[in-house]
């Protein structure tokens, strides 16, 4: 669906090159939900903005649904920029239009439709984003959430194939950011829209995404399902991410190893294997007492899952790790 091949992209400060791309080869598939995550400055927003050439690479290709956007000229550019719809984290709408007129706008600019019919589809999307009711509204009238649904209803208002979210949820609160991400893992589902989003939030990723790119000076330095790149981060930047997602101090942490004896390791049970009584059963046959230091059961998009770390002590250590081996879950020694 999107295909860089060997994209880069520097900037040109005052005579000066500032890199901020290195070259990337990545693919994203059709109807997936993916997310870029990484500190500010790592080049998100400039990967994204690549896809519907709001940047122009330096070099590279960006095939798009076959096509090599590259290489459009002015007229294909703008066709092709309605098939890729984009939201914004402070939403930038027009502060003199309603809502209804907001989301007409990308219509009317394409010139296709009749002003019924653009009225019957205007309706439609605020339908769809649950704002029938707000239609002749002002944004300075609603809330920071609802002003991002308007932006989601002119994003689609051209039917795209691809929406391109820039910290959609960056300027919401949690609650108000819960209900944006739902509604696009909505639309995602029902339209088989495909979603590049980028954030600097983990939390952001686990809950709708299905696969991420982690960032890190211009570089993609982790790629994969989301499942897998939350609990068995490879990169230190993703382990980062995903202990400030966790909000585990690392200091903190230390300390609480150093107060225990015995060995201590981290268990992930995914699906099912969340829900089993483990823990109890292997000191029952081995003999070893457990101590939790940390725990927490979540999930990441739709699959459940828990992680615990343990300290164990007494009884027999290497048949109680064995047991964990043989089980359904997965098993890391931290000490
Ligand atoms: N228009 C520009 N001109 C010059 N340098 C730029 C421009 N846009 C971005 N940069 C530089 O490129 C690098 C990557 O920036 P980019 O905005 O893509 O990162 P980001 O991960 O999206 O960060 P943020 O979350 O802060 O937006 C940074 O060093 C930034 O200073």
């Amino acid at each position: 669906m999107i295909d860089f091949k060997q994209v880069h992209k520097a900037y040109r400060v005052g005579g000066r090159s500032v890199p901020a791309l290195q070259p990337t080869d990545l693919q994203i598939d059709r109807g997936e939900v993916f997310g870029i995550v990484g500190h500010s400055g790592a080049g998100k927003s400039t990967l994204l903005r690549l896809i519907n050439r709001l940047e122009e690479p330096s070099g590279g290709s960006i095939v798009i649904d076959g096509e090599d956007v590259t290489q459009l000229d002015p007229k294909g550019l703008r066709a092709f920029r309605r098939q890729v719809g984009m939201i914004f984290q402070h939403f930038n709408l027009l502060s003199s239009k309603t809502v209804a007129d907001n989301v007409a706008l990308p219509l009317k600019l394409a010139g296709e439709l009749s002003r019924a019919e653009i009225n019957t589809r205007v309706a439609e999307l605020l339908v769809r984003v649950g704002l029938t009711e707000h239609a002749n509204k002002y944004p300075a009238q609603l809330s920071g959430g609802q002003k991002q649904r308007v932006g989601i209803a002119r994003a689609l208002s051209t039917n795209p194939k691809v929406l391109l979210c820039d910290e959609a949820t960056s300027a919401l609160d949690p609650q108000t950011t819960a209900s944006v991400l739902q509604l696009l893992a909505q639309i995602n589902r029902e339209l088989n829209l495909t979603i590049v989003l980028i954030t600097h939030e983990m939390d952001v990723v686990r809950r709708v995404c299905d696969r991420v790119a982690v960032m890190d000076a211009g570089v993609i330095v982790e790629l994969g399902a989301v499942t897998e790149v939350f609990l068995h981060p490879q990169h230190p930047t993703t382990r980062r991410f995903v202990m400030e997602d966790e909000q585990i101090d690392e200091g903190i942490q230390r300390d609480d190893y150093a107060h225990v004896e015995g060995r201590i390791l981290r268990l992930t049970f995914t699906g099912d294997a969340t829900y089993a009584p483990l823990l109890g059963s292997v000191a029952r046959e081995t003999g070893v007492d457990y101590s939790i230091l940390a725990g927490r059961i979540d999930r990441i998009k739709d699959t459940p899952y828990g992680q615990l770390t343990l300290a164990l002590t007494g009884g027999d250590i290497d048949a109680a790790l064995a047991c964990f081996t043989r089980a359904d879950v997965h098993m890391e020694v931290l000490r």
